[in-house]
């Protein structure tokens, strides 16, 4: 099966926004991936809500929301009025993780969990069952354009592992320094879904990159 391809609109240029937008809804991407930070949670601020409610009216991919932001559980409303696809919380930000999760589903949204790169795989043991995703962060979050984490191809077979032997269906997506090389020992190791930012954005061609990582 052809891996989902998510590419991050972080790397997109701001000040042309909707051609890049226009870019991915021809493209093979499967979903738009929208970083949402808040200078809190991780050392950056990325756009809010008034921005990404233009981004909605324009994208015709759904919309992969991965938030970074401490209590994500207060824009689960803001979110939803995206007409977001899935929203990811991150395991950190949330001490009362299974009720966000439910809150999110009953929001009508796919719930996701995200990991950071220090977070062992282990944790999602209580919660595997009752999550559409979880996204495996292989950069530290907060930044486009970082170096993949090596160790994070290990934790793609540690979940891989996890999700068979629960029987759960949950996807994984991976997120941080995805390129040709790196996406290509990913799904090898088991990952569903790749979120790329600089390798689509930078790249001379940006939708023949889609093409090339939808073909891995
Ligand atoms: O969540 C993120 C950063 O916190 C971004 O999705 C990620 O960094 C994508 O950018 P790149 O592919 O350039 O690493
Ligand atoms: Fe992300």
């Amino acid at each position: 099966m052809k891996p989902i391809i998510a590419p991050s609109i972080l790397s997109a240029d701001f000040a042309y926004l909707a051609k890049d937008l226009e870019m991915l809804n021809r493209s093979e991407a499967d979903w738009a991936h929208i970083d949402i930070m808040d200078g809190v949670f991780v050392p950056n601020i990325s756009f809010g809500f008034p921005v990404l409610k233009y981004v909605a009216k324009i994208s015709k991919k759904p919309l992969d929301v991965h938030l970074m932001i401490v209590q994500p559980e207060k824009f689960i409303n803001e979110v939803k009025a995206l007409g977001a696809h899935t929203m990811n919380v991150h395991f950190e930000a949330c001490p009362h993780l299974h009720r966000v999760v439910q809150q999110i589903r009953e929001a009508g949204m796919q719930p996701a969990v995200t990991l950071n790169p220090a977070t062992p795989v282990a944790m999602l043991k209580d919660i595997i069952q009752d999550v559409y995703m979880v996204l495996l962060m292989s950069v530290n979050p907060g930044f486009g354009g970082q170096k993949f984490i090596e160790h994070t191809v290990e934790k793609v077979r540690e979940l891989r592992a996890l999700i068979d032997s629960t029987g759960s269906k949950a996807l994984i997506e991976v997120d941080g320094g995805v390129n040709l090389e790196t996406g290509a020992r990913l799904i090898a190791a088991g990952a569903d879904a790749l979120v790329a930012g600089s390798a689509v954005f930078a790249a001379p061609d940006p939708e023949g990159m889609i093409h090339s990582l939808k073909n891995l």
